[in-house]
């Protein structure tokens, strides 16, 4: 808050005004022209006129109530905001400062500021809108021992009173010790103790004023302020000060004991000047020293002059002749008070018993509302969460989870407490399972499925491997290897291998169709490759010698070789068909992902609508059990995007299925192929029987094939002893990656399990 100066205001007390005396009310302006012959009043020689300006005078007209509001209103409302307030009346002996304090001993429309200010400050506590407390200490200070004018209602003299002590702290502030501070319920208790005080007081005669007072007197309020709800209390105190007058000892005649209090008295006014001289100063920029410990009045003002508080001064003064010098003496001191500046502030802070209050009352509503809450419908305590409440809440969520998405059934389950418990079971429930909530028909399809592309997908990296073997086969060959039929002698087979360039520039391209092995022995085609180029030789329809014929006959593993690699063009559509049936099986294998990819996300969403609905369900804890809790807005966007995904899912799983089928059938093609090759193969080697001439053979040959013609070994499927046993399935594998007369010759012991595939395709075909 910004400093403010003190507030000054004369009050003239009603009486016959000296001539040169003047008081414009108006414009807050009082002037002294004093008589030139007059030294009684010279205080300055120099000069005879003197005017005063303040914050306003107040004529000898003016009324209590116009006092209290041009002086004590604007204080009485800041007390009432938390700040700090003093209104202290000074003035000479006589001159209607405790008229103006207290008020007029007769008329009850004499009544001075404190008991105004009392009826003011219950009217504003009465309107609030915070609520309010009054306590109230009344100090008097004579001949600088402090009392307190209300411990006691029969006192007879002052030394019945309790002394009250000045403290200072550690900070420097002031402490009344033994000052009582009472509580003033209402305005009748607050005049009571106002009553009790003044009765206290010590009053003594006096030559100028019968019923004045020797003493300092502060009546001191305290308000306290609490703001609805809030735990923050403003604390402010506001000080009406009825000061002893001043008095000139010698113009007054006292003697004795009145001499002693007049003495004190002006001593301790002394003080107060020094204290208003160095605030002066202060506020002019010098450093002076302000002596506040000189007196007790002074240290229990301190806050007043020049601290924390928000401070008025009424300067009063009697305007008759006799009394203008102590009249343009107060003027003078009201002048100086008015130079000092005080910073006042809100005075609020934390109240450690309003929070323990507030929140004992919260806890208090809350143990009652919870009560409340877990009671049953039947208004029944709760009941205790046993191990077979939580068996039977378990089955409940089981039994509700089982209804599946989209259900709009009630979960029931008895009580708010029962009720968490299955949340924590469910929650629980969730969170093991997380992506694992399904529709179990779902479960069942997808497992085939998934069942399905791993069978490819290991069949594919067969098929791979396979010809990854017959490439390598291939390459080799290709490289300089020699053809399987020079197995021979070089020299034999330099003729009966011819390389004819002009048919065929690569590997591909280099293949020539045979003719059908069943329509002549003689027309099966041998073909060769020359032995000095990379490139395939395009091969040259030569008829086998008996020798090399005898030889395959004696041989038929051999036979096969040269029969797939020399004599055997496969028809396009064998090509045709594998081809096919990678594709089918590369995009079962995509839609088998593309499946799993979207059950994922149905797996997904699912989860988060469980968690959605879980949510809602919590937040609506307090719901009546006997209606579903109904799907929000998420909950149902989620819904909708759950049967987009699946209808997704039933898409890619149809198309699934087809290329299942597809492959299934390309495959029973490919047997079929294979059958017919196993038939030429047999064709073609029955035929090599006529070219061997027996007559051109050798003895040792003539009798070997004697032995296999005569049936000792046959030439209908005969299985090499070393041969291994094969599978069906991998019969037909083997069969379905035959290679084509553009691969290199296959090794011995693949040829044998190609040898074993042929006879168990004969046998099934
Ligand atoms: N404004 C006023 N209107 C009517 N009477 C007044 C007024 N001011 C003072 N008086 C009367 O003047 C007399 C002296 O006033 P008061 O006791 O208030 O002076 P004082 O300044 O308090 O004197 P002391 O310092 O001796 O206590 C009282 O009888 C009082 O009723």
């Amino acid at each position: 808050m910004a400093a403010t100066n003190i507030k000054v205001y004369i009050r003239v007390r009603p009486g016959k005004a000296a001539e040169g005396f003047k008081a414009d009310t108006e414009k807050g302006i009082l002037s002294f022209n004093l008589p030139e012959a007059s030294s009684e009043y010279d205080v300055n020689n120099q000069k005879r006129t003197h005017t005063f300006q303040f914050d306003g005078v107040l004529g000898m007209q003016v009324k209590q109530q116009e006092v209290l509001d041009a002086v004590a209103r604007p204080v009485i409302q800041d007390v009432l905001n938390g700040v700090n307030g003093t209104i202290f009346a000074y003035g000479q002996t006589g001159s209607g400062k405790t008229f103006t304090i207290t008020g007029g001993a007769e008329n009850y429309e004499d009544r001075g500021l404190i008991p105004r200010t009392l009826r003011l400050m219950f009217e504003a506590f009465r309107k609030g809108p915070a609520q309010y407390r009054m306590y109230i200490s009344y100090l008097e200070i004579y001949q600088d021992s402090g009392y307190d004018l209300l411990r006691d209602d029969s006192v007879r003299n002052l030394q019945d009173l309790p002394k009250v002590q000045l403290r200072e702290d550690e900070d420097g502030n002031m402490h009344l010790r033994n000052l009582s501070v009472n509580l003033a319920a209402s305005e009748e208790d607050a005049l009571n103790l106002l009553f009790l005080g003044d009765t206290n007081r010590v009053v003594a005669e006096t030559p100028m004023n019968d019923a004045s007072t020797r003493s300092h007197c502060l009546f001191i309020i305290w308000v306290d302020s609490t703001e609805e709800g809030s735990d923050v209390v403003r604390r402010s105190k506001l000080h009406l000060v009825d000061l002893a007058g001043s008095e000139r000892v010698s113009q007054t005649g006292v003697n004795g004991r009145l001499l002693q209090e007049a003495k004190a008295i002006n001593v301790s006014l002394h003080y107060l000047e020094r204290v208003i001289v160095a605030l002066h100063a202060r506020s002019k920029g010098n450093q002076a020293h302000v002596p506040y410990r000189d007196s007790m009045m002074t240290s229990v003002l301190r806050d007043s002059l020049g601290g924390n508080c928000k401070t008025t001064m009424v300067g009063c003064i009697a305007a008759e002749a006799s009394n203008i010098c102590e009249s343009m003496s107060t003027c003078r001191f009201a002048q100086r008070v008015a130079q000092i500046t005080n910073t006042a502030r809100v005075n609020e802070e934390l109240d450690p018993s309003l929070l323990i209050a507030r929140l004992k009352k919260e806890v208090s509503d809350l143990k009652q509302e919870v009560k409340v809450a877990r009671m049953n419908k039947e208004g029944e305590e709760p009941e205790a969460i046993t191990p077979d409440v939580l068996e039977q809440c378990r089955a409940l969520v089981q039994q509700y989870v089982a209804k599946g998405v989209g259900s709009n059934e009630p979960f029931l389950c008895g009580s708010i407490d029962r009720m968490r418990a299955s949340f924590r079971i469910l929650r629980d429930m969730c969170l093991e399972k997380e992506g694992s909530v399904q529709d179990p028909a779902d479960e069942g399809r997808v497992a085939a499925l998934e069942s399905e592309i791993k069978k490819w997908k290991l069949e594919v990296a067969q098929r791979d491997q396979e010809i990854a073997v017959m490439v390598k086969m291939l390459t080799k060959q290709r490289a300089g290897e020699r053809p399987f039929i020079s197995a021979r002698p070089q020299a034999a087979m330099s003729q009966t291998v011819d390389a004819d360039p002009q048919e065929g520039n690569g590997p591909d391209e280099s293949v020539q169709r045979a003719p059908p092995p069943a329509e002549t022995a003689e027309a099966v085609p041998l073909q060769g490759k020359s032995e000095k180029s990379d490139v395939r030789p395009v091969p040259t329809p030569t008829m086998p010698t008996p020798e090399e014929a005898a030889d395959l006959l004696l041989d038929k593993q051999k036979a096969l070789e040269v029969f797939w690699q020399k004599v055997y063009t496969p028809p396009q559509a064998f090509k045709e068909n594998k081809a096919l049936l990678k594709d089918k099986i590369e995009q079962a294998q995509a839609l088998g992902k593309e499946a799993l990819q979207l059950k994922a996300e149905i797996d997904a969403a699912k989860s988060k609508l469980l968690r959605l609905r879980t949510e809602r369900a919590m937040t609506a804890a307090g719901h009546d059990d006997s209606s579903p809790v109904e799907d929000g807005p998420e909950e149902l966007a989620e819904v909708q995007e759950i049967e987009r995904v699946k209808g997704l899912y039933r898409e890619k799983t149809a198309e699934l299925r087809h290329a299942k089928s597809d492959v299934e059938g390309i495959q029973r093609m490919l047997e079929q192929n294979q059958a017919k090759v196993r038939r030429e193969f047999e064709n073609w080697f029955a035929g090599l029987r006529g070219r061997a001439h027996m007559s051109r053979l050798d003895e040792e040959k003539k009798k070997e094939l004697l032995d296999k013609v005569t049936g000792q070994s046959g030439v209908g499927t005969p299985v090499p002893k070393e041969t291994p046993e094969v599978s069906p399935v991998t019969a037909s594998k083997m069969m379905l990656s035959m290679p084509s007369r553009t691969s290199k010759p296959p090794r011995e012991e693949e040829l044998a399990a190609y040898y074993a595939a042929f006879g168990e395709l004969s046998r099934r075909s």
